[in-house]
């Protein structure tokens, strides 16, 4: 399912640079120039050991909507230079009139474990049509995958409980709201509060009842019984309105009223104080209530953090709301990812180089600091893994490197050149990244959401505990195939000495 939220054209989704580079591209005539750009992010999110890929069904979706519309067309000439004079001339106007996507894009998909500096989204096409997804691209990712890495690291603590996202009301607006919602459901969450994430994603919607309904009523025992008669099947009791041990006890005679006409006390709800004493006191009630399968469901302020510590003090709780700190991600507010140039087709006339890099020249982006120096190349991720789950990943120039399986290959850590791999040809592995357009047309099928989100837990099952550890996880191994690092090392070589190609 895509996302219907941008079942129209949001080409203006862009930053304005994108777009005067564009009409720069255009007017030195280079703007089908082919060129080879990589999205990824250069250090997992909360001082994590992992990522979840998501995003891309919004990106497909923007992509299958792709087209200037006559209103943006229109509102693209009033924009002015310093001089008040149009920053754009007419015939770009007519030529983004009829700019229709003709890129080739490889992705991961949505739910796969992925790793700095792997390339999630590879766009290849004219220059032009790259850059202007530059900025849409990094939108649709960078939060759906911050969000969905959150969402599952709750799980990893929950384990088996339920887990609820309650965030839209602390949410950064309507989209923050809906892509989170769609995010942590991929990431592990069982269900949502948010009912138009339910309608338009099918994800499952549920919750409890406010504070306002017992308030409204003038005494607690009254607001849970007349809850029971209007909703029987569903009742949730929020008990802490008052005092919350008082409010079990009021929950369990509307519980007992339940039973007598056939239905049952689905859970009580604890949103304040201390949640590892209230949630013991209150199974203790219940228990001795009948009230056995009654579940106790906890909210406010919750992380990870926090659900750990109530689980290691014994805390009775068996269901999970999380809002703000799930859907903001709280702790870390946006994932760092970049788009970069990595190649760009030569011209017909150059010749070869010595590497045998007939088409293309690579580019990369040099710094002072070590990691935020980009890889060059048409890149490909390959995971190696075994009966156990995955052993590390390698990221490739799939132009380069033949791809056969029949040849050992050796990695090199990018942070220390002595560290090296070697795989043998008969070692399990998947290449991640997959065609998503092919000249423009889609390719690829959006699974839906449920086998997402299934997925997730799969890959989180392969990973390492060591990894998925939230106090200093071990690294996982991502390498860079020998001959892209040497490709690399002499590409940084020769910009130091102030060339520009290799
Ligand atoms: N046993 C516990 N161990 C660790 N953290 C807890 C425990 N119980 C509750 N918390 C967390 O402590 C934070 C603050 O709770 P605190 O008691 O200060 O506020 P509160 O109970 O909501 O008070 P108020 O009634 O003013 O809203 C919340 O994030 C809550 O989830
Ligand atoms: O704490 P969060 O993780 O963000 O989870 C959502 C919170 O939103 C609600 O509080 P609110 O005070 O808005 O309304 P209420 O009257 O339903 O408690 C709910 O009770 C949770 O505490
Ligand atoms: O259903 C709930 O209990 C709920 C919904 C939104 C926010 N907080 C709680």
């Amino acid at each position: 399912m895509t996302n219907k939220l941008y079942d129209t054209s949001l080409s203006l989704l862009t930053d304005l640079y994108q777009v005067t580079m564009a009409y720069g591209y255009w007017k030195t005539k280079t703007a089908e120039k082919e060129a080879v750009f990589n999205l990824y992010f250069r250090k997992n999110p909360f001082n994590g050991g992992f990522t979840i890929a998501c995003g891309l069904a919004n990106v497909i979706g923007y992509i299958d909507n792709f087209g200037f519309s006559k209103k943006d067309l229109r509102y693209l000439k009033t924009l002015v230079g310093n001089d008040g004079k149009p920053l754009f001339e007419e015939a770009f106007i007519d030529y983004l009139a009829n700019l229709k996507l003709t890129c080739d894009i490889e992705a991961i998909p949505e739910g796969t474990v992925v790793f700095p500096n792997e390339p999630l989204v590879r766009v290849r096409g004219p220059i032009l049509q790259c850059q202007l997804l530059e900025t849409p691209l990094l939108n649709l990712i960078n939060f759906e995958s911050l969000i969905a890495t959150k969402a599952a690291r709750l799980r990893l603590v929950v384990e088996n409980d339920t887990l609820l996202e309650f965030g839209l009301r602390r949410a950064q607006g309507v989209d923050g709201g809906m892509t989170a919602s769609r995010a942590a459901y991929i990431g592990g969450c069982d269900a949502t509060s948010n009912v138009l994430a339910g309608k338009l994603y099918d994800i499952p919607v549920g919750g409890t009842h406010a504070h306002s309904w017992v308030m409204s009523f003038t005494d607690e025992q009254q607001a849970f019984d007349a809850y029971a008669d209007v909703l029987p099947n569903n009742v949730t009791l929020l008990v802490d309105t008052y005092d919350s041990l008082q409010g079990v006890r009021h929950a369990i005679e509307t519980g007992h009223r339940l039973k007598q006409r056939g239905y049952k006390l689905a859970g009580i709800r604890l949103d304040s104080g201390d949640l590892a004493y209230l949630s013991i006191e209150a199974r203790k009630l219940l228990d001795a209530a009948g009230f056995e399968d009654t579940a106790i469901v906890a909210s406010n302020d919750l992380d990870e953090t926090i659900i750990s510590s109530l689980r290691q003090q014994g805390a009775k709780i068996n269901v999970w709301g999380v809002g703000t700190k799930l859907v903001t991600a709280f702790d870390q507010p946006a994932l760092g990812g970049v788009y970069k140039l990595a190649a760009l087709r030569r011209e017909r006339s150059s010749q070869p180089d010595e590497d045998g890099a007939l088409a293309w020249e690579y580019k990369m982006k040099l710094s002072e600091q070590a990691i935020k120096i980009s890889t060059p190349g048409i890149q490909q991720v390959r995971r190696f893994s075994d009966e156990r789950g995955f052993i590390a990943d390698m990221i490739y120039d799939s132009e380069r490197m033949d791809g056969s399986i029949s040849k050992a290959i050796t990695m090199i850590d990018p942070l220390d050149f002595t560290k090296r791999r070697r795989f043998d040809a008969n070692q399990d592995f998947d290449d991640l990244l997959i065609p998503v357009f092919r000249l423009g047309k889609r390719v690829y099928e959006i699974p839906d959401i449920h086998s997402v989100r299934a997925k997730v837990q799969t890959q989180l099952a392969k990973l390492h505990p060591g990894v998925k550890r939230f106090v200093n996880p071990h690294t996982y191994p991502v390498g860079l195939e020998k001959g892209l690092h040497e490709l690399k090392t002499k590409l940084i070589l020769s910009l130091r000495e102030g060339q520009t190609q290799v």
